[in-house]
């Protein structure tokens, strides 16, 4: 496959630029049969490119009666080719002709998290096992931990702002990949609580209330947003259900009030009612119900959530329950702007290992979150 004469007209030195003629040749002329999925940004195709060796690729097709347009397409190469990461899908490269905007991907074989939760599309076969709803929350949730808060190698940091369950895409080993930055947002730089004003965008039903309100784009969103998938994970219903009473229309209202009223129990996905251990079940709702925190200063960021799901996934396997770490309060003097990191919920011995591990990548947000941690845990 060759490339396009001329440089590409993004920052994307990282993806490469096909000709159409490629394109064409890769999804059989844009075949019908080949089509996997279609959003507002137009059709997906499943493709074949043959660069020394054949690769299977997803093929993304600007509708140019789109209303997403040219502005997402370019944001979407700018970011993909900045932001790598084993848990973001993966740009392999894009078409910039004057009648097409096409994106290239790599191939995610069980398509998105939203259809195996919801039971439809093509790839859905039976209901997921609630441990692996919750190994897909985690992958998820360190894409946008990484996102969020950047490497020492990669210093950049975004807000994704359309965090959503049929952005979470799967590939043959359930491992999950965020995808879909056409409306994200570059910065802010330090604060895990600074913002940036802009036009609401996103999808309804995940949409932060105070960003809808004040225009005042934080990280927080994408975490109230991630919060709404967890429930998602959890009820198997979607974000929005007009067909349901109309106290039920918004799955995250909804299932705040059932959570307040202790009623939980009744909205569990039926498939997994059995399944879900009580501690698991707690400490996952409770996650689940501070991302949706009125106050975005009081939502957890995706760092703490990446921690608490650990420990939910090694409750509901029964790893070690003889040993509880019980974290205290905080150590530190939190500066100006930053998130409390006082609402750690206890958690299992062993999992300190983990964290190590997960925190010896070196993010700033994250280290500083482990430094926390372990200088506060007490045996029980
Ligand atoms: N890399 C990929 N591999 C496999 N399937 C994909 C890939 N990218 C997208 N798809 C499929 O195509 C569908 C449409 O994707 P797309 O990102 O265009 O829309 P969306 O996120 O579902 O909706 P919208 O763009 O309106 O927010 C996805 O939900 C998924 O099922």
């Amino acid at each position: 496959m060759s490339d396009c004469d001329g440089s590409p007209s993004t920052s994307s030195s990282s993806s490469r630029r096909f000709a159409l003629a490629d394109i064409q040749s890769a999804t059989d002329n844009f075949a019908d049969e080949l089509v996997i999925g279609q959003g507002g940004f137009g059709k997906v195709y499943k493709g074949s490119i043959t660069d020394g060796e054949t690769m299977t690729v997803a093929v993304k097709r600007l509708n140019p009666r789109s209303r997403q347009g040219a502005r997402e397409f370019r944001t979407e190469i700018e970011m993909l080719s900045r932001f790598r990461y084993r848990y973001l899908v993966s740009l392999i490269g894009y078409c910039d002709e004057p009648d097409e905007m096409i994106l290239v991907y790599e191939y995610m074989p069980r398509g998105n998290f939203a259809d195996h939760l919801h039971r439809s599309g093509n790839n859905y076969s039976a209901p997921l096992p609630w441990l692996r709803r919750l190994r897909i929350c985690i992958d998820a949730a360190r894409g946008l931990d990484y996102l969020h808060t950047g490497t020492s190698i990669q210093p950049d940091r975004a807000i994704h702002r359309d965090v959503k369950s049929s952005n979470i895409l799967l590939d043959d080993n359930w491992d999950a990949k965020i995808s879909d930055f056409g409306l994200s947002k570059l910065g802010p730089e330090d604060q895990a609580y600074s913002h940036v004003s802009t036009e609401v965008k996103g999808t309804f039903g995940y949409l932060d209330p105070e960003y809808y309100l004040t225009r005042r784009l934080t990280r927080k969103s994408d975490v109230y947003a991630f919060g709404v998938v967890m429930l998602e994970a959890l009820c198997g219903r979607p974000a929005v259900d007009l067909s349901a009473d109309e106290e039920q229309w918004g799955l995250a209202g909804w299932a705040q009030y059932c959570i307040r009223e202790g009623t939980v129990d009744e909205i569990i996905d039926p498939s997994e009612r059995e399944e879900i251990k009580k501690d698991c079940l707690m400490e996952f709702v409770q996650i689940a119900d501070e991302c949706l925190h009125h106050f975005p200063r009081k939502r957890p960021t995706m760092a703490e959530v990446v921690v608490r799901l650990e420990f939910a996934v090694a409750m509901q396997e029964g790893k070690d329950s003889s040993i509880v770490v019980k974290p205290a309060k905080m150590p530190l003097t939190l500066q100006e702007g930053e998130d409390s990191l006082d609402v750690v919920k206890p958690a299992k011995m062993s999992f300190t290992r983990k964290l190590q591990q997960y925190f010896s990548r070196g993010t700033s947000g994250t280290l500083k979150y482990f430094i926390c941690l372990i200088g506060t845990v007490q045996c029980i």
